[in-house]
C-alpha cells in the first residue's frame, strides 16, 4: 500500500500530549505500523505497534521497550480500535512512571516507562501510517 511517513524526527518532548492524526490509507490491507519514541533508535521507552496482520498476529496492539537494542517483555492489547483507511487520532502523554496512549473510541492504553525517561528526544514512524499532523500541547 501507500508507504506511510517513515523517518526520524529529532524532537524534544517534555511530558505532555503528542496528538497525532493519521491513518493507514493502503491500497492493500496494511500489515502493521509502529510509532517509536525514546532516547534513540536502540533505546525506546515505547514501541507502539498495531498489527493488522503480521508476525502471525491479527488485530492486536503490541507495546514494548527497547534497551540497548534488546526488546523487553511485550504487552499485548487485543482491543483493536483501528480500521484500515480510517483516520485515527492517537494522543500520547507520559511521565517518568508510565506512558498513556489515548486511542479512538475513548480507549486508553498504559505502558510502564521502563527507561524512566523524562524527555523523549527520538521519534520515528514505521509502516503504513500517514501522519497528518503532530501537535504538542
Ligand atoms: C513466537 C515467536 C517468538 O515471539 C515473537 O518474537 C518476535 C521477535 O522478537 C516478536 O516480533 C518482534 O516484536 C517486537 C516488539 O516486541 C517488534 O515489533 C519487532 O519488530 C520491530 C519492528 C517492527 N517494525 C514495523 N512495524 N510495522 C512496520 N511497517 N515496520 N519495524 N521494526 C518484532 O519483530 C513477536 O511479537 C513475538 N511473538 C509473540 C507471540 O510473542
Amino acid at each position: 500500500g501507500e508507504s506511510g511517513l517513515t523517518g526520524v524526527g529529532r524532537v524534544n518532548l517534555i511530558p505532555g500530549c503528542l496528538a497525532q492524526a493519521g491513518g493507514s490509507q493502503p491500497v492493500s490491507l496494511p500489515s502493521s505500523f509502529a510509532l517509536n519514541m525514546g532516547r534513540a533508535g536502540s533505546d525506546l521507552a515505547l514501541h507502539f505497534n498495531p498489527r493488522f496482520e503480521s508476525h502471525g498476529d491479527a488485530h492486536i496492539i503490541i507495546c514494548n521497550s527497547l534497551q540497548a537494542g534488546e526488546w523487553g517483555e511485550e504487552q499485548r492489547e487485543p482491543d483493536f480500535p483501528f480500521q484500515p483507511g480510517q483516520d485515527a487520532k492517537i494522543c500520547i502523554s507520559f511521565d517518568t512512571q508510565e506512558l498513556t496512549v489515548a486511542l479512538p473510541g475513548e480507549q486508553q492504553l498504559k505502558f510502564p516507562n521502563r527507561l524512566g525517561l523524562e524527555a523523549i528526544e527520538f521519534f520515528s514512524v514505521e509502516g503504513d501510517f500517514r501522519v497528518k499532523s503532530i501537535k504538542f500541547k
